[in-house]
């Protein structure tokens, strides 16, 4: 959809070259290919065009924001004009069916957007810091029992928050229709930007048996479908016979009088399960990251220990809770340290201009520039020894605004509804984490590769409880959630 006015003549930021029609195109896919530290290298370096670049990706103009100052005033000042998307016929439409909030136009996605609200505003997430801390306990009795799967356990604690904040119910899923699900969700994120028929959307007008490749997005968007309805049709059936406790899902989404996008089923499933798969994957990415800071870096991992400390003591008598989460702001720190130094989300989906734009000298036209938020843009500049994991460089006295600068949550109209919920379970799991178990590296690791798409474990790291005491608080901890949380789900 185009609103702005068209046909005005480009003045883009410099860029790298590129090849005639192609533009950027294949050098940026290559490096995406590369893996997240190949592609966060191609990102960064694009900060030698200055605070703006720009990548000619085929028919469309990708302006890479790369400083804290051009995001402001573009994505969060301009937002009336800065927060619509680009039409993209496979990732939204074939892979998601027009369905998916995160890739709606303006028109569709508004209605969404407000509902999520009723979910996601700042009373409700207060009530979700209870089960978080639930959850969390029945994280650490988990590592007590099978370390060696820490990883499946923080994919399966970011689930279980987010099915619970969603559907109202413990998670009760099998770890097949995890992974499932996990797959799915990267599948997604690959499929936004991954397909050239988004590039040039000219070439769905040709004729289908010239339009090669298209089959292989058809059926991810079927397999997807398949996967959601697999999570949704039990949900509903609880709903329909009575069974389903209070929930956001049950009682405002399939509940509203007009009903909810016409109460199509399958527009609330989308919207439901979508919140699920956006919050679960990548703060469990985060969670990752900072294990791998921790054997990488073990001296920030002590520094947790002590800020955790410092706080609840040193006799192991109590874990941390979310009330300590201002005291603590060291464990802020490093959240924010991990958002910049291991951004699981290297660029944010692109937000399409709908005016004209003349900005600092350059003229960028409705319809066809991209305005790209790069947090390894943002992240790699001004930073004294970028590659380093340093906490203390954001100890400045805005450690728990998660949102002041950084931009791995987008901005402007668009930004992401879950950040707070996902401060929370973050500062959870590494304060306690950290006061209870040592982390050490178990063989050799490389600390730019996460690995994150691998089913077995990414890196090599042992988890060892720190003391009898320690487990007995775990225990205890444990004991006294066992009746509320995702237990039998950790296992
Ligand atoms: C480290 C964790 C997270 C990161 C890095 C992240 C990142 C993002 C980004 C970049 C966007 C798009 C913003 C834009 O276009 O400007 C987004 C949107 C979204 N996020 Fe998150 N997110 C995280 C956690 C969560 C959590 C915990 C939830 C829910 C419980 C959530 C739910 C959503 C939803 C539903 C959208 C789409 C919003 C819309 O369509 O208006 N996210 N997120």
């Amino acid at each position: 959809m185009v609103l702005g006015r068209r046909g005005t003549r480009a003045k883009l930021p410099p860029g790298p070259r590129g090849l005639p029609v192609l533009g950027n195109l294949l050098q940026t896919l290559k490096a995406r290919k590369g893996g997240p530290a190949a592609f966060g290298f191609y990102l960064a370096d694009l900060n030698r065009f200055g605070e703006m670049a720009t990548l000619h990706m085929g028919s469309k103009n990708w302006v890479m924001l790369n400083s804290d100052r051009v995001i402001k005033e573009i994505i969060v000042n301009r937002s009336k004009i800065t927060n619509e998307r680009p039409f993209q016929p496979i990732a939204s439409g074939v892979v998601s069916r027009w369905k998916r909030t995160l890739l709606r136009p303006v028109p569709q996605w508004i209605e969404g957007r407000r509902a999520m609200h009723h979910l996601l505003n700042g009373t409700s997430v207060k009530t979700y810091g209870e089960w978080q801390e639930q959850e969390s306990a029945h994280l650490l009795g988990a590592y007590l029992e099978d370390p060696s799967k820490w990883y499946i356990y923080h994919y399966r604690y970011t689930v279980a928050i987010a099915f619970r904040v969603v559907l109202g119910v413990t998670l009760d899923r099998p770890t097949s229709d995890l992974e499932d699900f996990r797959r799915m969700t990267t599948e997604f994120v690959i499929s936004i930007g991954g397909s050239a028929y988004d590039y040039f959307p000219a070439l769905n007008k040709l004729p289908r048996w010239m339009q090669f490749g298209r089959k292989f997005w058809e059926d991810m968007g079927e397999w997807h479908y398949k996967v959601l309805r697999k999570w949704w049709v039990p949900f509903k059936e609880t709903v329909s016979n009575g069974t389903a406790p209070p929930s956001w899902t049950r009682d405002f989404l399939m509940n509203q009088t007009p009903p909810f996008m016409g109460g199509v089923d399958d527009e609330a499933m989308y919207l439901a399960l979508s919140i699920i798969s956006a919050g679960s994957d990548n703060t469990r990415m985060v969670l990752n990251a900072w294990v791998m800071s921790a054997i990488a870096f073990p001296k920030t991992f002590q520094k947790v220990r002590e800020a955790v400390e410092k706080v609840v003591g040193t006799d192991a008598t109590r874990l941390p809770y979310l009330m300590d989460l201002p005291q603590m702001t060291y464990v802020s720190a490093v959240i924010k340290e991990l958002l910049r130094w291991r951004p699981p989300v290297p660029v944010v989906p692109q937000h399409l201009l709908t005016e004209d734009l003349d900005f600092e000298g350059y003229h960028f036209p409705a319809g066809e520039s991209l305005m790209v938020i790069s947090p390894y843009g943002v992240g790699r500049r001004g930073f004294k020894d970028p590659e380093a994991f340093d906490p203390d460089r954001w100890m400045n006295g805005k450690e728990t605004n998660l949102l002041d600068g950084i931009w791995e949550f987008g901005g402007g109209r668009r930004v992401c509804v879950g950040y707070v919920i996902t401060q929370q379970e973050l500062f959870l799991a590494i304060a306690r984490i950290a006061l209870c178990f040592d982390v050490e590296p178990a063989g050799l690791f490389d600390m730019y590769e996460l690995r994150h798409d691998v089913r077995t474990e990414p890196f090599p790291v042992k988890m060892t409880v720190r003391s009898e005491k320690h487990r007995e608080l775990i225990e205890r901890e444990k004991g006294r959630v066992a009746e509320t949380a995702s237990e039998s789900a950790l296992k």
